[in-house]
């Protein structure tokens, strides 16, 4: 297990790069704890297997380094660098039984067979594939191979960090759920410094410790769970992060008091003069559905009942807004306004959370 540092670390795919934009990572300055869970989640091209492939070695960087424990492996190769990987589609050696394909990493670093029972058999038990386990890899589904690859990752417990690219995406949405949940009791157990490239936010809040927000080439936060959702840094954050994500209102802020178009809202903290694009970051679950003249005015264009709440789907000054509305309220025709619960009122300017002094 290691401490991975990203130090001024960025990459550009072409040869000589002139500009910012001729980057997909835009400089990195990050300390990685040993031995913690991280998910890079971001949309399509953010950059996410690009940073990924960089830490396994795959990838050397256009500039900076990276370093394992304080050692610079920037030009080390994956072997050197002692970490185990997990790709999208499954790698297993389809001649060999799931036991040998399990067995395969420890054989190789030559470890005992004692040991190597001992270790198949709690990493088959945790993927569930015990009773397979002298079977072929050939003729398995594409599921169960990639069980087995997840499992072939997971057995040795002497790597510098174990990371994993898109794992689930063969896997059947049921199995899912129960792979992500033993992912996590191994990461209890074992504490392995794990990184888990996903674009999928449920993946990402459920497995990781912390999770590493990308957009465009920039990593936008590092932040768990309940950070990301209560002060997301960013307002990509807010909106990527959440089902629906955040609501964003332009607006005028004036020590405690922010103008939404005419309308008045306390804040709970208080402002220096700010300049620049300033809104109010909303989440739909901070936001009260209330009678007409209580609040800001709305128009509702529909109602949509999900498991345990509804949810409403609004516009505000031609933008669209989201309330998440308990689902034993009563929605009735005359709660066409809405209220904002200032707990969860979050400030930006040019998109970046700014922190004002609490009153
Ligand atoms: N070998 C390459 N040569 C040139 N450009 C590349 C190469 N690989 C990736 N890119 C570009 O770099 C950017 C980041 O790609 P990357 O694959 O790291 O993103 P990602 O977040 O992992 O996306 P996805 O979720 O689709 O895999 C994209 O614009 C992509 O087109």
């Amino acid at each position: 297990m290691a401490k991975i540092t990203l130090s001024n670390l960025a990459h550009s795919y072409m040869k000589n790069p002139k500009n910012k934009e001729d980057y997909v990572l835009q400089p990195l300055n990050h300390e990685w704890d040993d031995g913690a869970a991280y998910a890079l989640l971001g949309p399509s091209g953010c950059g996410k297997s690009t940073l990924l492939n960089i830490i396994s070695g795959i990838l050397t960087p256009s500039e900076g380094s990276i370093l394992f424990d304080d050692k610079d492996v920037t030009f080390a190769d994956t072997t050197n660098r002692n970490i185990a990987q997990v790709f999208q589609f499954p790698v297993v050696y389809d001649t060999m039984t799931v036991r040998e394909n399990l067995e395969f990493p420890l054989k190789n670093r030559g470890a005992n067979n004692q040991y190597i029972d001992q270790r198949v058999g709690s990493i088959a038990r945790a993927i569930q594939v015990e009773d397979i386990l002298d079977k072929k890899a050939r003729g398995l589904s594409a599921d169960a191979k990639q069980k087995i690859s997840l499992g072939r990752g997971m057995v040795r417990e002497d790597v510098n960090a174990i990371l994993f690219d898109e794992p689930l995406t063969v896997i059947d949405p049921h199995m899912k759920w129960e792979l992500r949940t033993q992912l996590k009791a191994l990461h209890k157990e074992l504490k392995h410094t794990m990184i888990f490239v996903t674009h999928d936010q449920t993946e990402a809040l459920t497995f990781a410790d912390k999770v590493v927000v990308m957009n465009g080439g920039h990593v936008l936060q590092i932040g768990t769970p309940e950070e990301l959702f209560e002060k997301p840094a960013h307002t990509f954050v807010g909106y990527f992060i959440g089902s629906p994500g955040m609501n964003v209102f332009e607006a005028k802020v004036t020590g405690n008091i922010a103008n939404l178009q005419g309308y008045e809202v306390n804040l709970n903290s208080t402002y220096k003069s700010l300049q620049g694009k300033i809104e109010l970051g909303i989440r739909p679950e901070f936001i009260e559905l209330c009678e007409d003249g209580e609040g800001i005015k709305i128009e509702i264009s529909r109602i949509e009942d999900v498991a345990h709440h509804k949810i409403v789907r609004a516009k505000y000054n031609n933008r669209k807004v989201n309330i998440i509305v308990p689902e034993d309220v009563k929605i009735t025709p005359t709660m066409n306004s809405i209220k904002f619960k200032l707990e969860g009122v979050n400030v930006y300017v040019n998109d970046w959370l700014v922190e004002g002094e609490l009153l």
